[in-house]
């Protein structure tokens, strides 16, 4: 079998790095596509130390001219990918009050309208090469339940279930399948920013403002990236060759909360 190619956006750290990282054990090669070349280039550069094989581009999804040049440098440099992983997104802190159209704009562009961009570049390119592929958004357990403050953030995320059933519809004719993965609290900078803010308003310190979130986890843990990275490798592999326009929520059971 040919060797199997993803880009993952995003993946210059937390989760997306996680997630390039565990796809290059599966065999894949894997495009770091990410605002920070810097940072892209250190775990691309880790990964081809460690025998992988990675390239670091740089990135700004919400850019679709961009994106779709990124994904067309990545096959030129990688060979033919199949795996498009829309990891990137930014999650501030918005609490109803305080959202102006601007911050409304960014915030859907990099986290909804990029995922579009990917979908439409990746199709393409899957099409031109004349075989199917595979689409992996990042949703939220935000976007399961309304996070408060996070009012922006957390409608992104329905947003993100939402097109993710709708491309699973519309691409289906094209051997393209589509899903997303809904994580819960990781240990992440994204995650460690909005722990942070928590625990500024109420006087605390960043490890309190992080244990908050843990006391709604079935499973009595934060999650690590990697375990999120695992549920990826699956929807990313050909066991999941049959399952479309799914959500796969991997929050250690919040939901059940
Ligand atoms: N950390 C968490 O607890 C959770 C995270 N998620 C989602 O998982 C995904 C990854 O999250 P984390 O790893 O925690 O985030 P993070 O903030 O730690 O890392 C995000 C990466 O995306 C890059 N990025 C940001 N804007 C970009 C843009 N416009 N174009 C290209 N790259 C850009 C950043 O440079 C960074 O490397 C996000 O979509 C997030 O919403 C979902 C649920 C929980
Ligand atoms: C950042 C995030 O997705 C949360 C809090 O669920």
């Amino acid at each position: 079998m040919n060797k199997e190619v993803a880009c993952i956006t995003g993946s210059a750290q937390g989760i997306g790095e996680a997630i390039a990282r565990r796809l290059v054990k599966d065999g894949f090669a894997v495009a770091i596509a990410d605002l920070n070349l810097e940072m892209a280039q250190k775990v691309a550069d880790s990964i081809n130390d460690d025998g992988g094989e990675a390239a670091a581009f740089k990135v700004d999804v919400s850019d679709r001219e961009g994106f779709t040049q990124t994904l067309e440098a990545a096959a030129d440099k990688l060979g033919d990918f199949n795996v498009l992983v829309n990891n990137a997104g930014i999650a501030p802190t918005t609490p109803i009050d305080t959202i102006t159209p601007e911050m409304f704009d960014k915030v859907y562009h990099i986290n909804v309208a990029s995922c579009i961009w990917g979908m439409q570049a990746a199709t393409a390119l899957f099409k031109g090469k004349g075989h199917g592929g595979k689409i992996i958004n990042a949703a939220s357990q935000a976007g399961v339940v309304g996070n408060a403050n996070l009012m922006l953030y957390s409608s992104t995320k329905f947003a993100i279930r939402g097109l993710t059933q709708v491309a699973a519809k519309d691409l289906a004719k094209d051997g393209i399948t589509a899903n997303a993965y809904a994580p819960g609290i990781v240990k992440t900078p994204m995650m460690m920013d909005i722990a942070h803010h928590v625990a500024q308003n109420a006087g605390k310190d960043d490890e309190w403002g992080m244990s908050t979130f843990s006391k709604d986890i079935t499973l009595g843990r934060l999650s690590e990236p990697s375990d999120v990275a695992n549920a990826v490798s699956f929807l990313a592999g050909h066991d999941s060759d049959y399952i479309t326009g799914q959500t796969l929520i991997v929050d250690g059971g919040m939901q059940f909360q």
